[in-house]
Parts: C-alpha cells; sequence; structure tokens
C-alpha cells in the first residue's frame, strides 16, 4: 500500500468535494435502507390491521405512507447528489494527478526520459492515472460508507432486537473484513494483467498508426497488426477473468444475504410468538436485512481492482522517482551572457565511441557561429547539450560564465530558443499556436506574423482564432517555420540554436527565412547548424566538427 501514499497526499486537496460524495453516498444508503424497512413494516402492519374493521379503521395510514415517500424521494434527490459530487470529485483528482506528473516529467531531459517508449509514457500519464482514480471512488468510498452504514444499522436494529441486530451486524462486518483481502487475492493477477495488456495495447496501436506508412511500404502492416490483436485479446482475457471475478462477488453477496434473512428469521420468528414484538417488526428487521447488501456489495469489487491500482502506482512512482533525474541551480542569468565550451566529451548512453571530444569554442553576445560538419558528426547533439537535452560527459558549457547545470529551468528556456527543421503546430488556433511564446495582445501577434512573412494568415475571416493544428489550415513547410520564427522572435531570447533552418526549402522561401534570420532584430548570439557552404559570409566565426 506504500506505492499509494503519495496519491494520498495529492488528493487531501480536494478533501472538500471527497467528502460531500462520501456524505451523500452514506445518505443514499441509509435512507435505500431506511424505505425498504418502513416499507415492509407498513405493508405487513396494514395486512394486520385490517384484520379486523376496528383495527382497520385504528391505523394511520397516512403517516408512515408520507414517510415512504419522503425516503423515495429523498433517496433518488441523494443518489442524484452522490453520482454528482464524487464523479466531480474524481475528475478533479484526475486534473490533479496528471498535471502533477505532466509537471513532473516536462523539465526531465531526454536523458532523464531515455528508456522510455513516448507510448509507454502516454500510457502512464493517461491510463495509469485513470486507474488511480479507483482508489477514491471504488475503495475509499465504498470502504467508509459501508463500515458507518453497519454502525447506523445495529444502532437501529437493537431498538427493536439486540440479538438479531448483533447477529446481522456481526455478519456484515465480518464481511467487510474478509472480502477485501479475498478479493483482491482472486483479482490481483488479472488487474496486473489489464494493466499490462493496456500498456501493450497502446504501444500496438500508437505503433500502428505512426508508422502505418513505412509498414505499408515495406511490407510488415499484417506484422504489426498482429501485435495489435494479440495486446487486443490480452486485455479482453484479463478483464473477462474480473468480470469472472465481479460476477463471483456479486453470487457472494446474493448468497451471504439469503444466509442472514434465514438467521434474522430464525431469531425474530421466536420473538414474535413470545409477543416480543408483532409480526410488522419482524418484516421491518427482514426488510433491513435486504436492504442492508447494498452497503456490502461494492466492498468485494473494491478490492478486485486494488492491485491494479498499485501497479499504476508503481508505474507512475518509477518516472517520476528517476534516478537520473538531475536537479539544476538556481542561477539567473544576464542577457549579454557569453556560451563558452570548454574541453566538451559526450557519448550517448550504451556506445563506447565518443560523438563530442574535447570541443572549446565561445559564443560571444550578438555574434554568429556557423558549425559545419559532414552528417552525424555531432552538430545537433552540440544543439541538444547547449539545450540540456543531454549533458556534457567531460568539459564544461558555461553560459555568462555560469556552469549550464547551475542555471535555474526557466531562466535558461528565457535565454535561448531553437530553430529546428522540425515544428510542431499544436492542434488549436493560431493565436495558442503562438501563445506558447507567452502572453502577448492582438497587436503584437499580428506584428510578429507581419515581420515573418505570415501577415496574410490573419486575413483569413477567422484572424488568428483560425484552426491551425490537426484538421486545421495546413501550413507549408516555410510557412511551419516562419511560424517558428514568429514564436521565438516573441520570446526575445538572447541566444537562437538554429538547427538547418532553411534545409529542404525552396530558393525563394530559403532567401525569405535567411533574409529574417540575418537581420534580427534583438541581434541575438547565434549558433547555427548549416550544410550550405554559402550561408558562411553570414557569420562572424566557423566551427568545423569532423
Ligand atoms: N539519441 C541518440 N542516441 C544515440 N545516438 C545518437 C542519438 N542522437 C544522435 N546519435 C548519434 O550521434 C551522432 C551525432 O548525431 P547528430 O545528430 O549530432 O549529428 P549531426 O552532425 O547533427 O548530423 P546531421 O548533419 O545528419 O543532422 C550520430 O552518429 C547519431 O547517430
Amino acid at each position: 500500500m506504500r506505492e499509494l501514499m503519495p496519491f494520498l497526499a495529492l488528493f487531501k486537496r480536494h478533501w472538500g468535494w471527497m467528502a460531500i460524495g462520501l456524505s451523500l453516498s452514506l445518505l443514499t444508503l441509509v435512507m435505500a435502507i431506511g424505505l425498504l424497512s418502513l416499507s415492509g413494516w407498513f405493508i405487513s402492519a396494514a395486512a394486520f390491521a385490517g384484520l379486523t374493521v376496528a383495527t382497520a379503521q385504528a391505523f394511520n395510514y397516512m403517516v408512515p405512507a408520507g414517510g415512504v415517500r419522503g425516503l423515495s424521494i429523498g433517496r433518488t434527490a441523494a443518489r442524484y447528489g452522490e453520482r454528482l459530487a464524487t464523479h466531480n470529485a474524481t475528475f478533479k483528482l484526475l486534473t490533479e494527478l496528471r498535471l502533477w506528473l505532466w509537471k513532473k516529467l516536462v523539465p526531465m531531459s531526454e536523458q532523464q526520459l531515455s528508456g522510455y517508449k513516448q507510448s509507454d509514457l502516454l500510457n502512464r500519464l493517461v491510463a495509469d492515472i485513470d486507474t488511480l482514480d479507483h482508489i477514491y471512488l471504488r475503495l475509499i468510498t465504498p470502504m467508509l460508507t459501508s463500515l458507518v452504514t453497519i454502525l447506523l444499522l445495529f444502532g437501529f436494529l437493537s431498538l427493536f432486537d439486540t440479538t438479531a441486530a448483533l447477529a446481522l451486524s456481526g455478519l456484515l462486518l465480518a464481511l467487510w473484513l474478509l472480502l477485501p483481502p479475498l478479493f483482491y487475492q482472486l483479482g490481483k493477477k488479472a488487474g496486473r494483467q489489464q494493466v499490462q495488456a493496456k500498456r501493450e495495447l497502446r504501444a500496438t496501436s500508437v505503433a500502428l498508426v505512426s508508422h502505418a506508412a513505412e509498414a505499408r511500404v515495406f511490407g510488415y502492416q499484417d506484422d504489426l497488426q498482429q501485435a495489435f490483436f494479440v495486446a487486443d485479446e490480452k486485455l479482453r482475457r484479463s478483464q473477462k477473468s474480473l468480470n469472472r471475478t465481479s460476477g463471483l462477488s456479486v453470487a457472494g453477496v446474493v448468497l451471504m444475504q439469503a444466509v442472514a434473512i434465514v438467521l434474522v428469521a430464525y431469531l425474530a420468528g421466536p420473538m414474535v410468538e413470545q409477543g416480543a414484538y408483532s409480526g410488522a417488526v419482524m418484516a421491518l428487521l427482514l426488510f433491513a436485512t435486504l436492504a442492508s447488501f447494498e452497503a456490502i456489495a461494492p466492498v468485494a469489487a473494491a478490492f478486485q481492482y486494488l492491485s491494479a491500482s498499485q501497479l499504476a502506482a508503481n508505474r507512475v512512482n518509477e518516472v517520476v522517482a528517476n534516478p537520473t533525474t538531475q536537479t539544476f541551480g538556481e542561477q539567473s542569468i544576464d542577457a549579454q551572457a557569453s556560451l563558452q565550451f570548454s574541453q566538451v566529451s559526450f557519448a550517448y548512453p550504451g556506445q563506447s565511441k565518443s560523438v563530442l571530444q574535447k570541443l572549446s569554442f565561445t559564443l560571444e553576445p550578438g555574434k554568429k557561429l556557423g558549425l559545419f560538419g559532414p552528417s552525424g558528426v555531432g552538430k545537433s547533439t552540440v544543439l541538444a547539450l547547449v539545450n540540456r537535452q543531454w549533458h556534457a560527459a567531460g568539459g564544461t558549457i558555461t553560459l555568462g560564465g555560469q556552469a549550464l547545470e547551475a542555471i535555474e529551468e526557466s531562466k535558461l528556456r528565457q535565454h535561448l530558443v531553437t530553430v529546428s527543421q522540425r515544428v510542431h503546430v499544436f492542434n488549436g488556433t493560431l493565436r495558442e499556436n503562438l501563445a506558447i511564446a507567452g502572453d502577448f495582445d492582438e497587436t503584437q501577434l499580428v506584428d510578429v506574423l507581419n515581420k515573418v512573412g505570415l501577415g496574410e494568415l490573419v486575413d483569413d475571416a477567422q484572424g488568428l482564432e483560425q484552426w491551425l493544428g490537426e484538421g486545421g489550415r495546413s501550413l507549408s513547410g516555410g510557412e511551419k517555420r516562419r511560424l517558428q520564427i514568429a514564436r521565438a522572435l516573441l520570446r526575445e531570447a538572447p541566444l537562437w540554436l538554429l538547427d538547418e533552418p532553411t534545409e529542404g526549402l525552396d530558393a525563394k522561401t530559403e532567401a525569405q527565412i535567411l533574409e529574417l534570420l540575418t537581420n534580427l532584430p534583438q541581434n541575438p548570439a547565434t549558433l547555427w547548424v548549416t550544410h550550405n557552404p554559402d550561408h558562411k559570409r553570414f557569420f562572424d566565426g566557423i566551427i568545423e566538427l569532423s
């Protein structure tokens, strides 16, 4: 259970909604038991009263009938409120958990996340976090409400028959204690298999979609599909097994309910014969017994899913407690900071050959350095080191005289921007795609779009609100790069990292982008990776990697 502790701590922030949901859930149960007990008593008492004219006339139908009506309306209202409150609490918990994990993932570099497939991280963020919401809805709520209901039931029934009250509450309490470990064991294997199968299904479906084109061209579509079907079958098998356990829990609870009814009837029968209470009270006891099992039914189901929640918690904790997580310092950087590599060496994990060996250079504020060299020599790796995607194994990288690791994360991000060949257009509007650079008003956004030659995008009827991402207006390669430059311009970062920003563009677009990048208004320091010898004229210095 220790693995669940960090998540229970996060739950605290929403205790208000959780408590409302719990209270309404308890109220619903109490009203359900009250409704059935009162109805049982009322029908039997009315039948007994009808045996003679005198008793029939003296019987007060109005008050119990009003009670039945009140309880049934109250129960429906409480159930509705309970659903609203517990679902609201669950969604709040999900948001809390997902944001918490997202915030932990974002600062991690590629190095720290290497070893995880993207689909696996996605799965941890989505499916595993979903599984964790069972803790509140399926575990905490039924366990607490059923326990309180048993205690209340004991108090209520002892008003009529202490022995029957003790017997029924004792039986319910024994079930409350025994069902969880029993169903935890029964659901353990299938619960874990389900988490595993969900992971595989997501990985194979992501592969199926993202590799679709290559798979078709090279004829391995069937293999991918087969892997997907195997994972799907695994998931179905685990669900079937869990459903069987659920069915077993329902059958078990119904059986115990029958046992309880026989037991209470056995104890109450002689009491009625002895005249300790009426037959109508016996009906009340029997109907209360019948209804009380509504409290115990979810307890068995709850623990069947615990192992899945535990495994999900372990998987989430594993990423968060990544042993390679590097913490960064708190230093800020001066806008006029120079970037310096001194004897920097680097090799990718698991590779014996170094990509960089003792690389040294200095990039002064406002200067442009061109980074040349054959393909695969390590040019992009240099940019990745400045971006802290990876960390140098030897030597030092400093910015404004401070070690790169000592600089606070947000300060570093404010200081530099990267313009690469691949631009991500988010599934959102033009405004949202620019707004990742910060908070800007309409004039500033239109102004920057004009600067990068994308002014005509705003002429669209929807202007900045036009949809750009998936399913939106498709941008050409050159337009996407200009969008990226617009984002970078908005940031006013003093250090720009350019990774072949004009690669693959036609001559006209290339000329436009070059014009833009070589005449940036704030004249940032620029480290520019390129293969094109014509670009040499733009640079104050050249680094040739070999
Ligand atoms: N994540 C990674 N894991 C392992 N090796 C990597 C990784 N990224 C790059 N490499 C390897 O490191 C070397 C340098 O790669 P890098 O991308 O820096 O080269 P580059 O000079 O930018 O190449 P290009 O001009 O083709 O873009 C290559 O041999 C590449 O295969």
